[in-house]
Formats: C-alpha cells, sequence, structure tokens
C-alpha cells in the first residue's frame, strides 16, 4: 500500500508555524498582518475558495477582508480598487480569485498587484524571482507540493520529476522549483508523445492537467512518489458532485506515496497563502 500523504495534517503543522510567528509579531509591538481577498463574480467553486480563505486567516490570527464584487464590475473599476490596497500600508497582502469574469483581462489584474503584496506568486516580478532563485513569494499550490514531496523525501535532489500540465499557476512553477531542488525535470501535456512511458521513468509524478483519473496505475512506477493536483468534479451517486483526482488513485498503490483528493494538495494551498502573507508582512515592514 501506498503512503497516503496527508495533506490536511501537513497543512495543520504549517498553520501552527505561521500562527506561532504571527501571535510573535504582535507580541513584539508589530502590527498584526493583514490578507485582503478580492472575488470577482459568482463562480460557486470560488466563493468556497474565499470563505475557506477568510476562516483561514481567522485560526491562525491574520486580519482579513473580503471585497465581493459583482460580475459586471469592469476592468477599470478592479484596477482602481488593486490600486487603493497598493496605497493602503495596513493591506500585507493582495489576492485576485481566479477565474475571472472573460471580460476582465487576468494579466492585466495580476501585473497591477504590487509585487510586494502578491501572496498568490502570480506577478512577473516573482516569477522571475523563481526561475533566478533570488527571494520573492511563491505561488502556494505548487509551494505546497513541493512541502508535501519533502515530507516523504527531504532530499529531492538526482531525482527524475515529470510534471503533467503546463500552466503558469501550477505546472511551470512547480517544475521550475523541483530544478532548483536538483530534480530532472520533464513538463509534458495532455499531448505528450507517450506520455505512459515518460511517467514510468520518473521518480516523482505531478499530475496537474486537470482531467479526472488520467494518470493510469501502469504509469507509475514501483516506488514513485506521486502528487495529485486535480480538482475536478464529477457526478456522484447521490445527485451531488464528487471530487476526483488527476490520478487513478486506486491504481497507484504500488507507489511510494500518493496524495489523496481531496485532502491532498488543495489544504496545503491556502496554508501556504497564510505563510506568504506572514512572509509579505514582514518584507514590508522591514
Ligand atoms: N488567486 C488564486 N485563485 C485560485 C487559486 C490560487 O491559488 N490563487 N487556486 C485555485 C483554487 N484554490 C484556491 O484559491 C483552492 C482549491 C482547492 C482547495 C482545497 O482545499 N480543496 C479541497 C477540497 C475542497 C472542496 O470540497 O471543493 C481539497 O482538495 O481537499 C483550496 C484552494 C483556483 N483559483
Amino acid at each position: 500500500m501506498a503512503e497516503k500523504i496527508d495533506g490536511r495534517a501537513i497543512a495543520r503543522e504549517l498553520d501552527a508555524l505561521t500562527k506561532a510567528e504571527i501571535d510573535a509579531m504582535v507580541a513584539a509591538g508589530r502590527e498584526r498582518p493583514g490578507l485582503t481577498v478580492v472575488l470577482v463574480g459568482d463562480d460557486p467553486a470560488s466563493e468556497v475558495y474565499v470563505t475557506h480563505k477568510v476562516r483561514a486567516c481567522e485560526r491562525v490570527g491574520l486580519r482579513s477582508a473580503e471585497h465581493r464584487l459583482p460580475a459586471a464590475t469592469t476592468q477599470d473599476e478592479l484596477l482602481a480598487l488593486i490600486g487603493r490596497l497598493n496605497a493602503d500600508a495596513h493591506v500585507h497582502g493582495i489576492l485576485v480569485q481566479v477565474p475571472l469574469p472573460d471580460h476582465i483581462d487576468e494579466r492585466a489584474v495580476i501585473e497591477a498587484i504590487d509585487p510586494a503584496k502578491d501572496v498568490d506568486g502570480f506577478h512577473p516580478v516573482n516569477v522571475g524571482r523563481l526561475s533566478t532563485g533570488t527571494g520573492g513569494l511563491r505561488p502556494c499550490t505548487p509551494l505546497g507540493c513541493i512541502k508535501l514531496l519533502q515530507s516523504v523525501e527531504p532530499d529531492l535532489a538526482g531525482m527524475d520529476a515529470l510534471v503533467i500540465g503546463r500552466s503558469n499557476i501550477v505546472g511551470k512553477p512547480v517544475a521550475m522549483m523541483l530544478t532548483a531542488l536538483g530534480c530532472t525535470v520533464t513538463i509534458a501535456h495532455s499531448k505528450t508523445r507517450d506520455l505512459p512511458g515518460k511517467a514510468r521513468a520518473a521518480d516523482i509524478v505531478v499530475a496537474a492537467v486537470g482531467i479526472a483519473n488520467f494518470v493510469k496505475g501502469d504509469w507509475i512506477k514501483d516506488g514513485a512518489i506521486v502528487i495529485d493536483v486535480g480538482i475536478n468534479r464529477t457526478p456522484g451517486e447521490n445527485g451531488k458532485d464528487r471530487l476526483v483526482g488527476d490520478v487513478a488513485f486506486d491504481e497507484v498503490q504500488h507507489a511510494r506515496a500518493v496524495t489523496p483528493v481531496p485532502g491532498g494538495v488543495g489544504p496545503m494551498t491556502i496554508a501556504v497563502l497564510l505563510a506568504n502573507t506572514v512572509q509579505a508582512a514582514k518584507a514590508l515592514s522591514a
């Protein structure tokens, strides 16, 4: 049986460290770090994630503020809000939940956020810092994946890693992080030639392709570590949606370790966001 990597437990451990840092900052007379979350529109999943983020702030002692804007919000109105948040010294982290409605240019919005407050790590300045290994804020889901991998194997140097998915928010950054840790990394996607063969050669497989049960059991070599970033909603037996990952979980029990969905990467995304907000607050007040 593969080890089931418990993302909820590892997220709780990170939250405890984050809370201790916040408590120490406040005890030293510093301002309590604050995160502002912006949601545009009424995507049901995004609403749930934003609610979870605000509750998580409360749990660790971060200040939080929410801006829930109607779907008809214009790009100029959103950019004006970001300008105000950038200028507000009491706001240490700014997060704009994606996806945004189609009439808003996501890139323009991300680029408008002060890189020092970009706790999502999506701004090109932070992407550049990640690629050169020179500080900055790291994107939450990719860093969460790395922390889960290191909970199984602290030293990843020399391992062959396959990242399936080439998105700016998961695939590319996780590949850069693995490279920085000494892995030999292949970035693949759903149309990569001989994907099963490439996966079978990998010590680490990170699946972030967004297709339910895409990675099959015979793609995974004995003893590999498998990180499943997929969150796919499929109709369940009781009429309710069921969450399914990108990996056929039951088929990969010959792996050394695998993340479940739910309860794997998802909770780490929020825990890293909280840690990033503390990092941003410290850097802004340094
Ligand atoms: N601005 C951002 N937008 C989005 C991000 C992001 O990192 N920044 N990531 C995703 C959504 N996301 C956070 O925003 C997110 C997704 C999933 C989870 C999570 O805890 N999932 C649970 C299951 C929850 C459920 O029942 O739906 C799990 O996997 O156990 C947290 C955060 C896109 N947008």
